[in-house]
Parts: structure tokens; sequence; C-alpha cells
């Protein structure tokens, strides 16, 4: 991990035009190469830190600084559903930020299936949407994400609507892919276990206004296996991810 953050959030604060401040005088830095997670009860306002680093909100107070301009071009988003085309094969969705970047489908195949091949799809690629398990559909919207060699990927509660067997799986999955792609990624959950499995960094955020309440760092030389789920470590790294989560709420309550 660099010392000069990828990313810096700086005295942010969000109000809605309907009045509700989901955050305020919020400071983060990412740090390139960190697997990041936002751990927090629902509506503390882990999303739209998210949508504000993406660009798709601005803050309504505060800046967000990048240490090169060319870095907040390079980030691609997954969102809980994996919102796919219907009618178009998994190979086109694929190709879909290709397409729209104005490649043709000749010269973007090869990264395309490379991107499939990543996730386990390859042999999917005439696929349709409806034709994949839930799983599946996911790993075709993390591809998707892939496909253009993001170094930042924001992701957002994208294994919540899947049962646990396959969360563990993709799980595991985005560990391999993130030791093969290095991108610095920023993942949002309400899962204290998978918060604990995934990150570098955790951090606990709380209402009102997106208060961090605790950031936990974990050893990003620890080898996230199916031992490192039975560890000690991990035990640890979940109880105080738990504690400072029960605060969050007791605090909400
Ligand atoms: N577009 C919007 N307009 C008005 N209020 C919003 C908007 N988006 C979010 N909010 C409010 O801002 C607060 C923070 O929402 P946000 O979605 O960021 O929380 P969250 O922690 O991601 O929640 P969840 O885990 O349920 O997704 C909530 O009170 C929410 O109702």
């Amino acid at each position: 991990m660099g010392t000069d953050p990828l990313l810096s959030l700086q005295s942010i604060a969000k109000t809605f035009p309907n009045g509700v401040t989901a955050l305020s005088g919020l400071d983060l830095d990412i740090y390139q190469g960190e697997t990041l997670t936002l751990l927090g009860p629902s509506g503390c306002g882990k999303s739209t830190v998210l949508r504000l680093i993406a660009g798709l909100t601005q803050p309504s107070e505060g800046v967000i600084s990048w240490a090169y301009p060319r870095a907040r071009k390079k980030l691609s988003v997954v969102f809980q559903e994996p919102t796919l085309l219907p009618w178009a094969s998994a190979f086109d969705n694929v190709y879909l930020p290709l397409r729209l970047a104005g490649e043709s489908r000749a010269a973007a195949g090869e990264r395309v299936m490379e991107a499939l091949a990543r996730v386990g799809l390859a042999d999917f690629a005439d696929a349709l949407p409806r034709e994949l398990s839930g799983g599946m559909k996911m790993r075709c919207a993390i591809a998707r994400a892939l496909v253009t060699e993001p170094a930042l990927i924001l992701m957002d509660e994208p294994f919540a609507a899947l049962d646990e067997v396959t969360r563990f799986k993709l799980n595991d999955d985005l560990v391999a892919l993130k030791k093969d792609l290095g991108a610095t990624i920023v993942f949002v959950t309400h899962s204290i276990f998978e918060s604990a499995f995934l990150s570098t960094r955790i951090i606990v955020m709380s209402t009102p206004h997106g208060k961090i309440i605790d950031e936990i760092d974990v050893d990003p030389a620890i080898v996230r296996d199916a031992e490192f789920r039975m560890s000690d470590t991990f035990a640890q790294i979940s109880r105080r991810a738990s504690r400072a989560l029960g605060h969050a709420v007791r605090e909400e309550a």
C-alpha cells in the first residue's frame, strides 16, 4: 500500500433535495491496492459514499481529490442487482462498456472472453441471463466491470441477494481475482463475516450522517482461504467489527 491515497474524501457532506442529510463531515482516504469495506447498518450512508466516488452524485460540501486525473475515469461499479441486458448474451453484456467506448466487437472479443474466463464463465459466452443462476449472473456483472481494466472497483453489496454457499464461493473468487488484478476495491456490505474475510481495512459507519465509528486494519499478507475463516484472527476481527456495529445500531436506536 502506498503512502499517498488514490483518492481522498475531505469534509464531505451530502444532503438530498428532500432534506435528508446522509453524510456530514466525512473524511476518508482510500489507498492504492487496498480492499476497503464500508460496514454499517442500513441507511448509514454507505451507498452514498460509493455513489459520490463513482461520480453518480455530487457532494453538497467538501471535495473528492484523486491522486492523478485519469484515476477517476478508471473505475467500475458493481451493484447488488447484476443489471444485465436480458436480451443480450453473456458475451454481449460484458462487451457493452467497450461497445459504448466505440470498440468493435472483433477488436474487443479477446478481452471479453478473457474477462468471462476470469470469472469462470468462458463456456457460457452465448448464454442469455435467464439461462444463468444468480451467482453466474453476478459473475457476469463482475466480468463486465473487469473488462475495462479498472484501477478501482466499487462494489455495492454485490452478493447480498445470493445464498450463503454461493456468497462464500464468490468471496473466494473475489480474493483470487484481486490477487490477479491488484485493483483497489471499495466494497459495501452489511455482513461482518464478508468484511472480515475480504478486507485489508474495515470502516464501520453509523447513523446519523455516516459517522465513522471504527477502523479495523487487517494484515494484507494474510492468505484468505478456508483456514482463515476458521482462525482466531478471523474471529477477533469479526468480534471487533461486531462490537462496533453493535454500538452503531445502539446509537441509532
Ligand atoms: N436519492 C436519495 N434521495 C433522498 N434520500 C436518499 C437518497 N439516497 C439515499 N437517501 C437517504 O440517505 C441515507 C443514506 O442512504 P444510503 O443508501 O447511502 O445508506 P446505506 O448505508 O447504503 O443503506 P443500505 O445498507 O440500506 O443500502 C438514508 O437515510 C437514505 O434514505
